[in-house]
């Protein structure tokens, strides 16, 4: 099936749900393909709003959920399994089932589904709204090549697709899922350094968030490794060392990858 033609559907129109559709719709999916079950009067009408006018939105599962082609699960992992138990009579057969939910396990997910469900598992992460997410792919039991490459094109339109052996997939979650935060947080504390040495807030927080968009842009476009770029920043007794220094003593690189671990363990335990 071309990803053009494909019929969405969102089970669940949250944050994330919300992220992936404007993303999938910038391009590649009209907006007419898409729909959202949510008993959220809030959640589906501010997901009308983000995606498009011709988003048909429910408080329950409808035909156009029933008639869609692939079907987002996008609720809490926690409330996953009841949520499956009343809608699992009203999928069909033809349809691809995508969970992006944080720790639920193929196996769980599967055994929660209608038997012979295809399903596909994908840790995604919210930058997905402006097509640059970050996406870890794991196909199910019985989900084919064909599903995985359509799954892969859709996320393709919003972001880079790594396909990864699923017990890495809390590992994504770890890094790339939960990452935005932490990176939403170092934008934050850097604009109050700047504040606190003297610029208005405003352009403390577009210097800091432009700083990691193009130190990002460079780790991508040059190959390096990151070291080597910092080694480049940093002058025999300059400025820069002074302040990676203060960064050691705070112990910045030793609390991210804990932040990693800690997330991926979390994500280990939702299961
Ligand atoms: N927010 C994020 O950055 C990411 C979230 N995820 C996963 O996405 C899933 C959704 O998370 P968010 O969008 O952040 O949460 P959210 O709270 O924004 O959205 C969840 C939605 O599910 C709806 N809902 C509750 N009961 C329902 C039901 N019976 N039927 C249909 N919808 C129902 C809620 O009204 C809400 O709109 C989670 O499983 C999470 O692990 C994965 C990657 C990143
Ligand atoms: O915090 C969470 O559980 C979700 C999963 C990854 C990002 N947000």
């Amino acid at each position: 099936m071309k990803p053009h033609h494909v019929r969405i559907g969102f089970v669940g129109t949250g944050r994330m749900a919300t992220a992936l559709a404007r993303g999938f719709t910038r391009e590649l999916v009209p907006t007419a393909q898409i729909c959202g079950v949510d008993p959220s009067e809030v959640s589906k009408q501010a997901f009308r709003t983000a995606v498009g006018k011709d988003v048909v939105v429910s408080a329950a599962a409808d035909e156009h959920l029933k008639n869609s082609d692939v079907v987002f699960l996008a609720v809490k992992p926690q409330m996953m399994q009841s949520v499956l138990e009343e809608l699992g009579p009203q999928l069909t057969p033809d349809q691809l089932i995508v969970s992006v939910a944080a720790g639920l396990t193929i196996s769980r997910l599967e055994s929660w589904l209608p038997a012979g469900s295809r399903l596909i598992r994908v840790m995604p992460n919210t930058p997905c709204l402006i097509g640059k997410g970050a996406c870890g792919v794991s196909r199910g039991t019985l989900a084919s090549d064909a599903d995985e490459q359509l799954v892969s094109t859709l996320l393709s339109s919003v972001g880079v697709v790594e396909i990864v052996a699923e017990h890495l997939l809390d590992a994504v979650t770890g890094l790339s899922g939960s990452g935005p935060a932490y990176v939403f947080q170092i934008i934050e504390a850097l604009s109050d350094g700047g504040v606190k040495v003297g610029l208005p807030r405003d352009m403390a927080i577009r210097l800091a968030a432009q700083t990691l968009v193009g130190a990002a842009e460079m780790v991508l476009q040059t190959g390096e490794h990151p070291a080597a770029l910092k080694d480049a920043v940093t002058s025999p007794g300059g400025t820069t060392i002074a302040a990676l220094h203060e960064m050691e003593r705070g112990g910045v690189r030793a609390a991210l990858i804990s932040a990693v671990e800690a997330s991926t363990q979390r994500s280990g335990e939702l299961s």
